[in-house]
């Protein structure tokens, strides 16, 4: 097997950037270029203000920028000379036509393969690193070699499997490598290049092989059980908070059984992110393509879950706040889906701040890494109009600052930054009754109500 000496990557978004660059930090003899039409996005890797908020990103990318590491929009020059592309664009649910508001949009990966086949010269090995719906190898294959004289392909499937937040981490020690390729002797060879990579720093027996179909559906099914968890914890802190049990508890007491396990049991305001709910329903339109409608109803549920549970939340905010918001400043920490990280996609803040908005709310938002225009534009999408923006929100510079005047403060994001806050001297400068609402049960609830605070937290009776 020849080693591979130059490694290109289509997509320099929030998993290209990254896995490039371990890549290169592990395998210092492989040139590894990552190509992206966006200069912007392009630039700022070029620099010391990373677009991806990542803990240990930037050391990872030091390492090996400028020396086998390389950010740029010459795409056709290093399509030419790669042994390896991988193809990281996004994927995201299609918003018109055939399959709209369900099936993955997949025209960011016909053009990336219409690339390849248009400038690649010699054999090539082409990794699916997105998320893509299972047969999307037969779809690449088609188009790279009806467009392509001199290329000889063959497709691999490389799902990503780190979570934002902690993608460095999840990188260096991932549980495992997932990589399906075609059950022939040349699919063979190209699956054990790109295992021959890996295996730099992962120890082969976590480096998992299959037939390309399994690898290219266990991604979404992976996505689909994770979020899952999430839906059948937060729809158990309902039942908790209607019976006085604690959802905590209740995780705590069920992930003790090493079948059910304790991580991703943590009931929250429900699960964001670019990922769970697109994969969900991308997997959902899959099952109805191939005439499974119960199947798809089954996996329906965890969104419509997760979609209740947030707009559970915004309504409880409503209702103890005697029925009404409006002109009433509400103070929302966090809109980031996660902590540790600056994306926002379909984070459950973007939902509850748009229904306290509608209902007449004055917000005054602290997130410390989300960009105001960030905030905006996800309002806007969300059906929030710019005069609404412009006249109830407020974005401020810390958690005291949001909560001052304010009749309640909700927290969306579990950043561990909003534990350390003075609460006695928050609650002197809030409006009484005052409330806090924790969506993601971060601070000491016993502790607020001996200040004197009224809490609510998810789960909690
Ligand atoms: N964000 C995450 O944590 C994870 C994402 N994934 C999957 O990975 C894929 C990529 O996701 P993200 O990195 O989050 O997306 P992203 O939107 O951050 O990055 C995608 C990049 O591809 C670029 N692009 C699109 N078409 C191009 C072309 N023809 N040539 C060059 N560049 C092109 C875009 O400009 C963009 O910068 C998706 O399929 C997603 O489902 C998988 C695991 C984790
Ligand atoms: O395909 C993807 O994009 C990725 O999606 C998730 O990663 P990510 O969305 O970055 O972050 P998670 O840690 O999974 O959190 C997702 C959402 O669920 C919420 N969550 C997570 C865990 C939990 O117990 N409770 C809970 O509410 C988080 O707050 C967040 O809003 C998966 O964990 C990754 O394995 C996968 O690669």
């Amino acid at each position: 097997m020849k080693s591979p000496k130059r490694i290109c990557c289509i997509g320099a978004g929030y998993v290209g950037g990254p896995t490039m660059a371990m890549i290169a930090a592990k395998c210092p003899d492989i040139r590894v270029d990552v190509v992206d039409i966006n200069e912007a996005r392009v630039a700022a890797w070029n620099t010391d203000e990373l677009p991806v908020y990542e803990p240990g990103l930037l050391e990872v990318v030091k390492e090996a920028r400028g020396r086998n590491l390389f950010f740029s929009t010459k795409t056709d020059e290093a399509i030419v000379d790669a042994d390896i592309i991988f193809v990281s664009v996004g994927t995201p649910t299609k918003t018109y036509g055939m399959g709209a508001g369900r099936a993955a949009d997949l025209c960011y990966i016909e053009s990336a393969a219409r690339m390849i086949a248009r400038v690649a010269r010699g054999p090539k090995i082409i990794v699916e690193k997105s998320t893509i719906p299972v047969r999307t190898a037969v779809a690449m294959r088609a188009i790279l070699s009806a467009n392509s004289e001199e290329g000889k392909f063959q497709v691999l499937s490389n799902p990503e499997f780190l979570a934002e937040g902690t993608a460095v981490e999840d990188l260096e020690n991932p549980d495992r490598i997932l990589i399906g390729g075609e059950r022939t002797p040349e699919g063979d060879a190209a699956v054990e290049t790109l295992v021959s990579v890996y295996n730099r720093w992962i120890p082969r027996e976590n480096i998992l092989t299959t037939n390309l179909w399994s690898s290219e559906l266990s991604k979404l099914v992976a996505n689909a059980f994770l979020a899952q968890r999430i839906s059948s914890i937060n729809s158990i802190s309902a039942l908790c908070e209607a019976t006085e049990a604690d959802v905590d508890e209740v995780a705590r007491a069920i992930g003790a059984d090493s079948r059910i396990g304790p991580k991703f049991l943590k009931a929250s305001v429900g699960f964001g992110g670019s990922c769970f709910q697109k994969d969900i329903l991308n997997l959902t339109y899959l099952c109805e393509h191939f005439g499974l409608p119960e199947v798809a109803a089954y996996w329906d549920q965890v969104i419509k879950m997760n979609d209740w549970q947030k707009s559970r939340f915004s309504a409880n905010i409503v209702q103890t706040l005697f029925n009404t918001v409006r002109d009433k400043r509400i103070a929302v920490w966090g809109f980031a889906f996660k902590k540790d990280t600056n994306d926002t996609r379909e984070s459950a803040a973007i939902y509850v701040c748009r229904d306290l908005l509608l209902e007449g709310a004055q917000i005054a938002l602290y997130d410390p890494r989300v960009p105001v225009q960030l905030i905006h534009q996800e309002l806007q999408y969300a059906g929030v109009s710019q005069d609404i923006i412009d006249q109830q929100l407020t974005i401020c510079a810390s958690c005291e600052e949001a909560a001052d005047g304010a009749h309640a403060v909700a927290i969306l994001t579990e950043w561990d930054e909003f534990r350390d806050v003075d609460f006695e001297q928050m609650y002197a400068s809030m409006f009484k009754p005052a409330f806090v609402f924790d969506g993601r049960d971060l601070v000491d609830h016993s502790q607020l109500r001996e200040i004197g605070f009224e809490v609510y937290a998810i789960g909690k009776g």
